[in-house]
């Protein structure tokens, strides 16, 4: 039996000449809010689309409670509940006809479905918009019925690629609750964020990844040392703020 929700071992991805994720080695202990920082184009949702089944590696192997997912990808995501970067989506569909055909896509029967997209719509506060075809949906909206699709099939193991971005506080605040109760029923999450206090409040685990790299990963407590997450963020990828000299021009 493993304890690991999530295991990448030497998961590479090139485009082209450009090295997106160099051979990284991450894992994620079951019970775990594990949080992926780091800045733009770091490579975060590569290697969660990788980790997933959702890109394919050009090396090293992706687990999911101990299952291959790419060597056993329906046994693997069946594990997983996925909340990616760019979701294509039924746009001419109301949020509860897309959730319906979902869950009836993962085999649930007809009542489990309409009685878990009932509560997923009200919890979202999503059911106001129950004649809005999700073409008509705002980015918020967007983020909201995809995060109920990941958790539709009640899967082991969450992996949300930005899950808050262009969410509103109060939903934020449904979603950090939603999240929270999995982890204390004893599922585990994995999310990717730019809101370093976020995943401070959250995550018990982190990685920081830079330049397709992890330049640091563990505890919380042990990667911080003492120090703020945004802090510890600046100095391990280097970013510094803008030059006075710099954009001289601008407001001048
Ligand atoms: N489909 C693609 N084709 C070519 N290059 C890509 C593709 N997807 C990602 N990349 C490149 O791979 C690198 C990693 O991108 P990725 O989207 O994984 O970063 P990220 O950490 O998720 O960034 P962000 O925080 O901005 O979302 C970037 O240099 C990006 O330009």
């Amino acid at each position: 039996m493993t304890t690991n929700a999530l295991r990448l071992a030497g998961l590479t991805k090139h485009f082209g000449e450009k090295v997106a994720v160099d051979a990284i080695d991450l894992t994620v202990p079951a019970g775990s809010f594990f949080g992926l920082v780091g800045p733009n184009g770091a490579g975060k949702t590569t290697a969660l689309s990788m980790a997933v089944g959702l890109l394919r590696p050009d090396a090293g192997t992706a687990q999911i409670f101990g299952t291959d997912v790419w060597q056993q990808p329906t046994q693997a995501k069946r594990l997983v509940g996925v909340l990616p970067d760019a979701l294509a989506m039924t746009e001419r569909l109301t949020g509860r006809e897309m959730l319906t055909y979902l869950g009836r896509l993962h085999g649930l029967p007809a009542d489990t479905v309409a009685s878990r997209v009932d509560e997923l719509l009200t919890v979202l506060d999503l059911d106001h918009a129950e004649r809005t075809l999700i073409l008509g949906y705002s980015a918020g909206m967007r983020k909201k019925i995809a995060l109920a699709s990941a958790l539709l099939g009640g899967p082991r193991l969450l992996v949300l690629d930005e899950p808050f971005e262009a969410v509103d506080p109060v939903s934020a605040l449904t979603i950090r609750s939603i999240l929270r109760r999995f982890v204390v029923g004893g599922g585990s999450v994995v999310l990717s964020s730019h809101v370093m206090p976020l995943v401070e409040q959250l995550c018990d685990t982190v990685a920081v990844m830079h330049e397709g790299h992890v330049v640091a990963a563990g505890p919380i407590d042990e990667v911080r040392g003492g120090r703020s997450l945004d802090e510890v963020f600046i100095e391990l990828v280097g970013a510094g703020a803008a030059d006075e000299k710099e954009l001289s021009w601008l407001a001048s």
